[in-house]
């Protein structure tokens, strides 16, 4: 399913809306790369929330236990130029949440953030899997931090997706390859 990796760095990107099925696609595409995967999971723990605990713990137990788990609610660009190498596929579960993580950032610190994470991802090596959230099919979010935070979420995935290939969609129960229905913009 996965075509043999070059020594350059090779990103997938899955989104869809929530409970698509798109972490499980991510996860199956880590398997089949056939590297040592490293799952970069990018929510915090709640400790009061009891149902969200739950939902991490099926997340936890559903991963092989060779792969290894690393929390990283902030520091993404940081973590992935720690990790990366040509055996590695690196699977980060999601950008929406990290986004979320990091909302109270100012616009401006927020562009170098941005831009910090692509000049990473340019540089790096082995492969990198990502998942991202697909909002902002509704209607526009009545208060601002909403409208933020769709804003955001649709210009990281855009970046993300332009340089990524292939770019999955998870939805209906399907998954499509939109790399094969069009081209970036
Ligand atoms: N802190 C932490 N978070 C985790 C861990 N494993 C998974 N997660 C988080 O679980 C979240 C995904 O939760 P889901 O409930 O499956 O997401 P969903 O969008 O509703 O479902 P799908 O579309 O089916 O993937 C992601 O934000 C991950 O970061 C873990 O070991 N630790």
């Amino acid at each position: 399913m996965i075509e043999p990796l070059t020594p350059l760095s090779r990103l997938i990107l899955v989104t869809g809306p929530a409970r698509s099925g798109k972490s499980e696609w991510a996860e199956r595409l880590a398997k089949n790369s056939g590297l040592s995967v490293i799952y970069i999971a990018t929510s915090r723990l709640d400790s009061t929330d009891v149902e969200w605990q739950n939902r991490i713990q099926q997340h936890q137990v559903r991963r092989p236990p060779e792969w290894k788990t690393l929390e990283v609610p902030v520091d993404l660009a940081a973590t992935l130029q720690a990790v990366y190498n040509p055996n590695t596929c690196i699977l980060v579960d999601s950008l929406g949440t990290w986004l979320a993580n990091l909302l109270e950032e100012d616009d401006s610190s927020w562009q170098t953030i941005l831009g910090d994470l692509i000049i990473t991802l340019n540089k790096a090596s082995g492969l990198i899997i990502f998942v991202a959230e697909e909002t902002g099919w509704g209607v526009v979010p009545a208060y601002p931090i909403g409208r933020k935070f769709r804003d955001r979420l649709g210009i990281l995935v855009q970046k993300i997706g332009a340089i990524s290939n292939p770019v999955y969609l998870v939805t209906g129960g399907h998954v499509l390859n939109l790399s094969e229905l069009g081209s970036p913009l």
